[in-house]
Order: C-alpha cells, then structure tokens, then sequence
C-alpha cells in the first residue's frame, strides 16, 4: 500500500462477530531478537512479522563490515541496537527517520560512555544519528559497575543496558533516577534475560544483572497486547451483541499492555479467557474513568478515542512519555479529536480530560502523523459512522495486516489514491 493513499472505512450496522488475527508482540519479538544474537543460537517462534522487528533481523543480520545501520522509526530497534552494536565493538553510524532524529537518547549514550563505549553524535548533541567507533565496553572485571540512570523517559535504554550486562566482565547494577515510567517493559526484559539463563533481578530502584552468559534457548512469542487494545475498542463501539475472539493471547502475560483488559471492563468490554485466546463481549460502561497510563504508554489514544465517542469521562495522567513517540500524541489527538467534537484537554499538574460532548462520525479524514497508532486507534470510529484514514500504510510498524483483518471482520475496506 502507498503511503501517499487513503482508506475510506464503513460499518453495515450489524453487530461485530468472528474472529480477528493479532500480529506477535514486536516488544517481545525485538528482545528475543537481541538476545538470541548475543546467546548465539535458540529458535524464535512466531516472530512478529511487523516492519520494526523484520528490521531489527534485517539489521541484525548486516555484515560487520556495513557502515550505517537505518533503524528507521523504530525507538526499539535505534535504542537496543545501540547498546548491542557497542557491546559488539562495531564501528557505525547509526540513524533513523526525521522523527528518529528527534527522539532522545542522551541517557543511553550517557550511560554507555560510562562504560568506556565512543560514541559520537553527528548532528545534534543526545540525539540519532550516532557514530558508534568500535571500542567495547571495558569496565573493571571485579564488581558490577553501577550506573545512574533516568527512567522518566524511556523505559528503552533500561532494557538496551540490562540486555548487554551479562556480557560485562562484572555485571551491571543499574539505579534507576526519577518517575521510572513504562515498567512492565523493563520486567518484559528481565523475563525475557532470564528465560534465556540470565541472571537478573528488579529491586525496584535498582536493577541488577550478573556476569553470567546467556544460554541459547527456544521461544514463542505471544500475541501482541497492544494491538489487541483496537479490538478492545472496536468491541466498545460496536452495536449492541456485538462480540471478537483473539487468539494467541495468554492469560499470564509479559505484556504490561495487557492492563487494556482492566481498563476497558470500564469501558464496557468484558475479557473472558480461553485455551485458545481472548473472547469480548460488551457491558455497560462506568459513568466516569480515571486512568493513568505511566506503564501504558501505548493504550492511551485507543482509550481517549473510546472515551470520546461513548461519551464516559476520562480523566487520563502519566502522559509525559506521549510527546516524544512517534510524533506528538497529545498535539495529534487534540486535533484529530476535534474534528468530531471530542477533545482532550490539558487540565495542568498532567491531568487531562476527554469530556463527555456530542462526537459524530461523518465522513472525516483523520491525519496519522507517521504514527501507526494515531490510525490504529482511531479506526474503530468506522463503526459510529464512515471516516477515512489518511498514510495508512502506517500500521506496518507494528501491526502490518490491520486493514485486511477490518476487511475479514466486515468493514468495507476501500483505497483511494
Ligand atoms: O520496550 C519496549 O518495547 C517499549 C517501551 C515503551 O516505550 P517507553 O519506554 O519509551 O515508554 C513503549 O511505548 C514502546 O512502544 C515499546
Ligand atoms: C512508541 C512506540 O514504539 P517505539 O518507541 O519502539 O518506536 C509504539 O509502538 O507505540
């Protein structure tokens, strides 16, 4: 699909059935990735096919030799493989998008300097692109080397650090500074490290990682939690007896984006599990939600929208991580909010309100902002009414076979060029 087309979506007003196909977990798939790469070996099921972990292979499997690497918009991809590209001792240039080259890295390239990393910045001080000049870490081999982190701006470079530190001579302790956002990230990581023999602990404000190698180790990754948040609302939207199966989503999930289940029991969705997935069915909805999304980032516009268009007042705060994403969320959903009806206001103190107003669906195009999620989440709508998502090619960052499954579930799907 050309990135320059839209999509015009409409729903023929009987209620939602079936069931719908979830990419992988690209969270779990880009872990599993570096890891098997420093482990050397173990086979990875179900990989998620979505652009961000395809590139994550693509780039993993480069030659030593290649002197830039493209990590495109992918925050995971440009933040773990700068970690793993200087514990490897390789010399190069590391970039991304324009939106890439806004996004912070100081705190990661701070802390691998530390550890005796050379990294330079090419355009802009603590930000991509970065010069990586092949020097491998080589901290002191007796004690693990203790570092002060940040963890009010991207629960990443914790992850990115915590991945390499059983490769250091003495392991890592990492003491965590500040609101540590996005946690259930970090404990994806250390689940992950040490499913494949890691040894790893979350103190809470410290982290710890032993100098004891990674053994090779089989995987299968599960569903993503994250992307399963749109079925969520398509369910909340749909009328009534209304109701979608989604499989490959476990009920002890290392997903922290599985709290979608309790904040949409709020908002009308009830979750029942299953040997082989999800099934939703709807329930009346709270009068008003609160929620904070500190350690789900990536759930609050699927919420916000869902909150605006059933007319439930939400009051959302932790949204400080959603400036520095794949664009402004908040700027993107206040304007594209406003084209219904709805908003999203800025209360201070980071508390904001989506207010229960009149919201109509008819006919409006929404903006994307190179940011999957912006069509992703509000897609749903389709179902109040017909809309039309603009780039939305989009969705392959995480999520590439969106539009065919809305079509499978019984959207009328058009392009337009
Ligand atoms: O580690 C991860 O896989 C992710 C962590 C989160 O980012 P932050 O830690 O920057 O909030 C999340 O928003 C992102 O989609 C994926
Ligand atoms: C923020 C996201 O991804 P990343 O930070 O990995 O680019 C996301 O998928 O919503």
């Amino acid at each position: 699909m050309d990135t320059s087309s839209s999509l015009h979506l409409s729903w023929s007003g009987r209620p939602l059935s079936g069931s719908a196909q979830l990419p992988a977990s690209k969270s779990e798939s880009n872990r599993a990735l570096i890891i098997q790469a420093l482990a050397g070996g173990g086979q990875l099921h179900n990989l998620s096919d979505a652009n961000d972990t395809e590139l994550m292979q693509r780039l993993l499997a480069e030659p030593a030799t290649a002197d830039t690497l493209n990590a495109e918009d992918a925050g995971t991809v440009m933040r773990f493989l700068t970690a793993y590209l200087a514990i490897t001792g390789r010399q190069v240039l590391l970039t991304g998008t324009a939106r890439m080259r806004q996004r912070p890295i100081g705190v990661l390239v701070d802390a691998l300097r530390q550890l005796g990393a050379r990294i330079d910045y090419t355009e802009q001080a603590g930000f991509p692109p970065l010069q990586l000049q092949g020097r491998t870490p080589q901290p002191p081999a007796e004690e693990p080397v203790e570092l002060r982190v940040r963890g009010d701006i991207s629960s990443q470079y914790i992850s990115a650090l915590m991945m390499i530190g059983p490769q250091l001579p003495g392991g890592l302790r990492l003491r965590l500074l500040g609101k540590v956002g996005s946690r259930p990230y970090i404990r994806m990581t250390q689940s992950l490290m040490q499913h494949f023999g890691a040894q790893c602990r979350d103190l809470g404000e410290v982290v710890e990682v032993r100098p004891h190698a990674y053994q090779p180790a089989d995987y299968t990754i599960e569903g993503d939690w994250s992307a399963a948040s749109y079925w969520y609302a398509m369910v909340a939207l749909a009328p009534a007896g209304s109701s979608i199966v989604l499989p490959g989503l476990r009920q002890y999930s290392w997903q922290g984006d599985q709290a979608i289940v309790g904040i949409m029991a709020q908002l009308g969705v009830v979750t029942e599990f299953g040997a082989e997935g999800v099934t939703l069915t709807q329930q009346a909805p709270a009068l008003a939600v609160e929620q904070d999304f500190t350690h789900c980032p990536d759930l609050a516009q699927t919420v916000a929208v869902v909150a605006a268009a059933t007319g439930v007042p939400l009051v959302l705060t932790g949204l400080e991580s959603l400036r520095i994403k794949e664009t402004d969320r908040i700027a993107a959903l206040q304007i594209e909010l406003a084209k219904f009806g709805g908003a999203l206001l800025d209360e201070g103190d980071g508390r904001f309100r989506v207010p229960s107003a009149a919201f109509q669906v008819s006919g409006q195009s929404i903006d994307t902002y190179h940011d999957h999620r912006m069509a992703m989440a509000f897609a749903p709508l389709a179902l109040r009414g017909p809309l039309t998502i603009l780039a939305p090619a989009v969705v392959r960052k995480s999520y590439p076979q969106f539009w065919r499954e809305l079509g499978t579930a019984g959207f009328t799907v058009t392009e337009q060029t």
